[in-house]
């Protein structure tokens, strides 16, 4: 049976209105602890409604251009203001739609609300440099300027703090935005949209479109109106993106997949490595790119720490993350679960030991979520799929080794490279472990997940663009460089 108790229909806004899409068609959006309870619906848009959007951008351009940074930063802080009045109902909406935890979510709803004030803050500093000219009566100068719009497509594992350290910086930078939000995380996505319509932002600066990738998300990347296309998401679709900004000449950047290494050293702390690797490997149910999905041992304390992991591991609450006392929430859709299933049964019939987990729970109070138990393989070899694959699950995968060179060699064994950590207190073993270890964020007595939003966040190999995002580095991609030259 489908409770159907208090679901609302949101729109989408476009040029500071909510509008129907065009389709007049709507997208349900499940709860993944029940699927029978219905969050909320959102509009199904077509081609049109991204032009529309696209349009809307660019009217506003100049406008939002011309304001000082310091008169585009209020704007911004007021946002973070509103939200965080609304702290508790963005959280819960989070957590209702995509499953995490509460307290991950309000943890994360924080987070948004501290992005939005450091960039705010961004619109009082240098825009750019005097340089001596040849000349010594000229003056020449660079000024970093908006890009225009900005198409802007988020998944939904972060669904607060991925929008906003995209939407924030290509505000505050001058550039309007035309967003597209996972369809799992669009309610909460338009619950961001409302703070900023409540700060007053003005008309067309911030358009919302929900609905398909294929079709919405495919519309933002292929419109010539959109100068700049920021995405965060699978490899497969960061392909097309990059493909389609190419092929017309616009500015990109993606963030995408990870296959996290924590190698644990013989002289590790014990404790210390075991938590991190539970909390980098299981927090959100597995579901970060920054995830810790191998674990690499040296053999030395391979014994011990398999058994306190283990011990760790079943202690963990799985169940709705809307309840206090669950650690671990469900997977955020059925077809995300079917792909943690597989990729568990790929792991025992590639022949590795399943230690820990691998089934979905047996609670029947369980039965209508996307719930899979945390789960530890052993004896897994580089060759294997689950070494190789992004599961995006709760599934850790154990890897014996004699020395740290070795340690080191797997852990760039991969086609990724966005996030790698160690636990030692050998000196020798940290620096050449930073040296060595191809990862855009490296990890020393840390767990692999968890960014920080004044840093600059990205990876190596399949894991990026080679680009960065956050902290003074999401400058490069919402500007560029006019090099100015005044002669009187
Ligand atoms: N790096 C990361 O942070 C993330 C990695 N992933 C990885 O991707 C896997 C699949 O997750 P999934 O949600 O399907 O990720 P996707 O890459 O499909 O989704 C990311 C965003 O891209 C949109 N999108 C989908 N297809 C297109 C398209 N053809 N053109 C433009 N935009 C499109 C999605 O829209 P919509 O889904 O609404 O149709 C969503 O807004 C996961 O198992 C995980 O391995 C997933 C999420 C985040
Ligand atoms: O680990 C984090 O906090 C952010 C990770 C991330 O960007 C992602 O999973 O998409």
């Amino acid at each position: 049976m489908t409770v159907q108790t208090t679901a609302v229909t949101y729109q989408n806004f476009i040029n500071n209105q909510w509008v129907n899409s065009t389709s007049e068609d709507l997208i349900s959006s499940l709860n993944p602890a029940n699927r029978n309870e219905i969050v909320g619906y959102i509009q199904n848009s077509t081609e049109e409604d991204v032009d529309r959007a696209v349009e809307a951008a660019k009217k506003a351009k100049k406008g939002w251009r011309k304001l000082s940074g310091a008169e585009r930063g209020n704007y911004l802080y007021k946002i973070a203001s509103v939200m965080e009045e609304r702290h508790k109902e963005i959280a819960e909406t989070l957590t209702k739609e995509m499953g995490k935890t509460l307290l991950e979510a309000k943890g994360e709803t924080s987070r948004g609300i501290a992005i939005l004030r450091y960039f705010a803050g961004e619109g009082m500093r240098d825009t750019g440099d005097v340089i001596p000219a040849s000349d010594s009566k000229a003056l020449m100068y660079t000024n970093r300027v908006p890009l225009g719009v900005a198409g802007i497509i988020t998944p939904w594992n972060f669904p607060v703090a991925i929008p906003i350290w995209k939407m924030a910086p290509a505000l505050i930078y001058g550039n309007t935005v035309v967003i597209k939000p996972a369809q799992e995380a669009a309610i909460t996505a338009a619950k961001i949209i409302e703070c900023m319509e409540e700060a007053g932002v003005p008309e067309g600066v911030v358009n919302l479109v929900t609905g398909r990738g294929s079709i919405v998300g495919q519309r933002i990347i292929e419109h010539t109106g959109v100068n700049g296309l920021t995405f965060t998401g699978s490899n497969k679709v960061g392909k097309s993106v990059a493909e389609g900004a190419v092929a017309r000449g616009a500015k990109f950047q993606l963030e995408m997949g990870g296959k996290n290494p924590i190698i644990v050293a013989d002289d590790a702390d014990l404790e210390q490595a075991v938590e991190a690797t539970i909390s980098g490997g299981l927090r959100s149910t597995g579901q970060k790119c920054t995830a810790t999905s191998r674990v690499i041992v040296q053999e030395g304390i391979y014994e011990q720490f398999r058994e306190r992991l283990l011990e760790r591991t079943r202690e963990i609450t799985v169940g709705d993350g809307m309840k206090d006392h669950v650690w671990m929430g469900p997977c955020v859709n059925e077809n995300q679960l079917n792909t943690v299933l597989s990729y568990i049964e790929t792991g025992k019939e590639e022949g590795a030991t399943l230690s820990l987990g691998g089934e979905r729970p047996r609670d029947p109070e369980l039965e209508n979520g996307f719930y899979v138990e945390p789960t530890i393989f052993e004896d897994v070899n580089q060759d294997m799929t689950i070494a190789q694959e992004e599961i995006f699950g709760p599934v850790l995968a154990l890897m014996k080794v004699d020395t740290i060179e070795k340690a080191l060699e797997m852990a760039n064994d991969v086609t990724f490279g966005l996030s790698a950590s160690i636990f030692t207190k050998n000196i020798d073993n940290m620096f050449e472990f930073i040296d060595e270890v191809e990862a855009g964020l490296v990890r020393v007595n840390f767990e692999t997940a968890g960014v920080e939003l004044q840093a600059p966040f990205g990876g190596m190999k399949d894991s990026s663009s080679g680009s960065r995002e956050q902290g003074t580095a999401a400058k490069e991609f919402f500007t560029s460089i006019k090099t100015v030259y005044v002669k009187p």
